[in-house]
C-alpha cells in the first residue's frame, strides 16, 4: 500500500456537488481514463457513488492514482459522494485534504447551490481543507443543444441555450469564495488533469503549512490558472452555389433585347432606336471603340490603348474632325431625339452623327446620360440587329435572311470576322464559324481585361476599404444573376454609379 511508501504524499480528494453535474464521470476520467463519446455519456446516467474499493480491486485504478506533481510523488485517493442534498456525507469529508466542488455549466441551480449549500457544508465538516470550484460539462457551451437533447434519455429535462453559464459566472462565484476555478469536459477530455493536479497542489500547500519539516514540499506551486479552452472547430458552413445558368452565352443577347443599363442609343433609319452598351460594342468593334473614346474626349493619337485602337481610325487620325476635340458632342437639352450633334459622315461610312442625350430609365424612373448615334441611312434595322447580336455574342445565325446586308454593315463597321462568317455560310462552310466565334471571345476577354484595368467605359465604381474598382454594369448583369437583380431591377444601384 502507498501509505507505507516513504515520501509519497497520500491525498484524499472528495468530490461534491449537485446530482448529475458530472462528478462520477470526472472521477472516472481521472481514475480509469474512461473516455466516452457524448452520446454514450448522455445515454448512461445512473446516480452513483464511485466505490472506494476500486483502489483495492482494480490494478489500473491503483496505478493511475500515482502521480508526480511539482516533483512530489503523490497517491491521489478520489472520493465520490451523493449529490442528494439530504444525504449525510460526514464520512466522506472526514480527514479530506482537498474538496473538488462541482457544478454543471448547463445548470444554473447547481452553481447557486455552490454558495447556498455546498460551500457552507464543506466549511462545516472540513474547515481547513482547500476547495476547488469546477464547472463540469464545458463541451455543452459549444454543442448543438438540439442534437444533445434528442440524444438524452426521454425523461431528462431538456437543456436550454439560455441556461448555459458563461465562464464569468463561475469565476465570479470562485472569486467571492476565494478559491480557484476550472472548467472540465469529459467528452472533450479537457481540464481533467488540470483540476486534479491543482487540487493536489492546494492540498500539498496546505500540508506544507502544517508539516513544515517536509522539505520535498518546498517546490510545490500555487494552483495554476487554466489554459484557455479551444472550442472544437465548427462544421464548415454549407454554401449552396446555384448551378450556372444553362446557356450563359444567351445572356449578352438578352441584354441587347432588354436594354438594361444601356448607355448608347443607335438610331436606324431616323425612327428605330436600338439600346446598346458601350462596353459590348467597343470590345467587339474597333470602329465603335474609337467613336466612344473620341466622344469621351480621349485624344486620338496619344495615350490610347493599342489593343483598343482601330486601324480604321489610324487612316483618318490626321483629319481635323478627329483632332482638337472636333468629335465632342454638342450641348444637349436632355431630350432624346433632338437633332444635331457631331457629324461623323466624313469619318466613317457607318455613322451619320453622335450626340449626347438623356434616357429615362424605366426600372427606377431616373434619367441617365446616353450617347445617341445615328447610323448611316443605308443601314437597315433587321440586318443591323443581326450585326449587333454578333457584336454581343460572337455568333451569326445561318438562317439570317439578309446575309448580304449583314455583310454590307460588317464592311461599314469594319467587322471583318463577321464578313468572313457570312462568306463561310454562303460557301456552305458554316462549320468554320465556330473557330471565328472562339477567337472572337478570346479577343473580347482580352479587351475587357484592358478596359477593367484602365476603367475605360466603366459605369460603376465599387468602393472598397482598400480602394476603388471600376466595372461595367452590362458585363456584371450578363455574368451574374445577383448583379442582374441589383443593377437591372428597381434598386437604387441600377441608377447610381458608386
Ligand atoms: N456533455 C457532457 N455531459 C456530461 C459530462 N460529464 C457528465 N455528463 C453527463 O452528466 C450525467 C451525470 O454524470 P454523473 O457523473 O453520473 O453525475 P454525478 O454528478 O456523479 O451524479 P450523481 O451520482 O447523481 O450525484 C451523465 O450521464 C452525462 O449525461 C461532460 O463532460 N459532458
Amino acid at each position: 500500500m502507498d501509505y507505507e511508501r516513504p515520501n509519497v504524499e497520500t491525498i484524499k480528494c472528495v468530490v461534491v456537488g449537485d446530482n448529475a453535474v458530472g462528478k462520477t464521470r470526472l472521477i472516472c476520467a481521472r481514475a480509469c481514463n474512461a473516455t466516452l463519446t457524448q452520446y454514450q455519456l448522455l445515454a448512461t446516467h445512473v446516480p452513483t457513488v464511485w466505490a472506494i474499493d476500486q483502489y483495492r480491486v482494480c490494478q489500473e485504478v491503483l496505478e493511475r492514482s500515482r502521480d508526480v506533481v511539482d516533483d512530489v510523488s503523490v497517491s491521489l485517493r478520489l472520493w465520490d459522494t451523493f449529490g442528494d442534498h439530504h444525504k449525510d456525507r460526514r464520512f466522506a469529508y472526514g480527514r479530506s485534504d482537498v474538496v473538488v466542488l462541482c457544478f454543471s455549466i448547463a445548470n444554473p441551480n447547481s452553481l447557486q447551490h455552490v454558495q447556498t449549500m455546498w460551500y457552507p457544508e464543506i466549511k462545516h465538516f472540513c474547515p481547513r481543507a482547500p476547495v476547488i470550484l469546477v464547472g463540469c460539462q464545458l463541451d455543452l457551451r459549444y454543442a448543438d443543444l438540439e442534437a444533445v437533447n434528442r440524444a438524452r434519455r426521454p425523461l431528462a429535462r431538456p437543456i436550454r441555450s439560455q441556461e448555459i453559464l458563461p465562464p464569468e459566472k463561475g469565476r465570479e462565484v470562485a472569486k467571492e469564495l476565494g478559491i480557484p476555478y476550472y472548467e472540465t469536459s469529459v467528452v472533450a477530455q479537457c481540464g481533467i488533469k488540470e483540476v486534479f493536479d491543482n487540487a493536489i497542489r492546494s492540498a500539498l500547500i496546505s500540508r506544507r503549512h502544517l508539516q513544515f519539516w517536509k522539505s520535498h514540499l518546498r517546490s510545490v506551486r500555487r494552483p495554476l490558472p487554466q489554459a484557455p479552452f479551444l472550442p472544437p472547430r465548427p462544421p464548415p458552413p454549407v454554401i449552396l452555389v446555384p448551378d450556372p445558368p444553362a446557356q450563359s452565352e444567351d445572356h449578352p443577347a438578352r441584354l441587347l433585347e432588354e436594354a438594361s443599363c444601356a448607355d448608347v442609343v443607335l438610331v436606324v433609319q431616323e425612327r428605330i432606336r436600338i439600346y446598346a452598351h458601350r462596353i459590348y460594342l467597343s470590345t467587339a468593334s474597333s470602329k465603335f471603340c474609337d467613336l466612344f473614346l473620341m466622344e469621351d474626349g480621349d485624344p486620338p493619337a496619344q495615350g490610347r490603348d493599342p489593343l483598343l485602337r482601330a486601324s480604321s481610325f489610324d487612316a483618318c487620325e490626321g483629319s481635323g474632325e478627329a483632332e482638337g476635340g472636333g468629335m465632342r458632342t454638342s450641348a444637349s437639352d436632355g431630350t432624346l431625339g433632338r437633332e444635331g450633334g457631331t457629324d461623323l459622315s466624313s469619318w466613317s461610312r457607318a455613322f451619320e452623327s453622335i450626340r449626347s442625350g438623356v434616357l429615362e430609365d424605366p426600372p427606377g424612373y431616373r434619367t441617365r446620360r446616353v450617347a445617341v448615334v445615328k447610323m448611316d441611312s443605308s443601314v437597315r434595322p433587321g440586318p443591323f440587329r443581326a450585326v449587333l447580336k454578333f457584336l454581343y455574342t460572337g455568333r451569326l445565325d445561318e438562317r439570317e435572311p439578309d446575309l448580304m446586308e449583314v455583310a454590307h454593315i460588317a464592311e461599314l463597321l469594319e467587322v471583318f470576322d463577321l464578313r468572313m462568317m457570312v462568306a463561310n455560310i454562303l460557301n456552305r462552310e458554316a462549320f468554320m464559324n465556330q473557330e471565328i466565334t472562339r477567337a472572337f471571345h478570346v479577343r473580347r476577354s482580352n479587351r475587357v481585361k484592358e478596359c477593367l484595368a484602365k476603367g475605360t467605359f466603366s459605369d460603376v465604381t465599387f468602393v472598397l476599404d482598400d480602394g476603388n474598382i471600376k466595372a461595367h454594369k452590362p458585363l456584371l448583369i450578363s455574368g451574374c444573376d445577383w448583379m442582374a437583380a441589383m443593377f437591372g431591377g428597381p434598386f437604387l444601384e441600377s441608377s447610381t454609379s458608386e
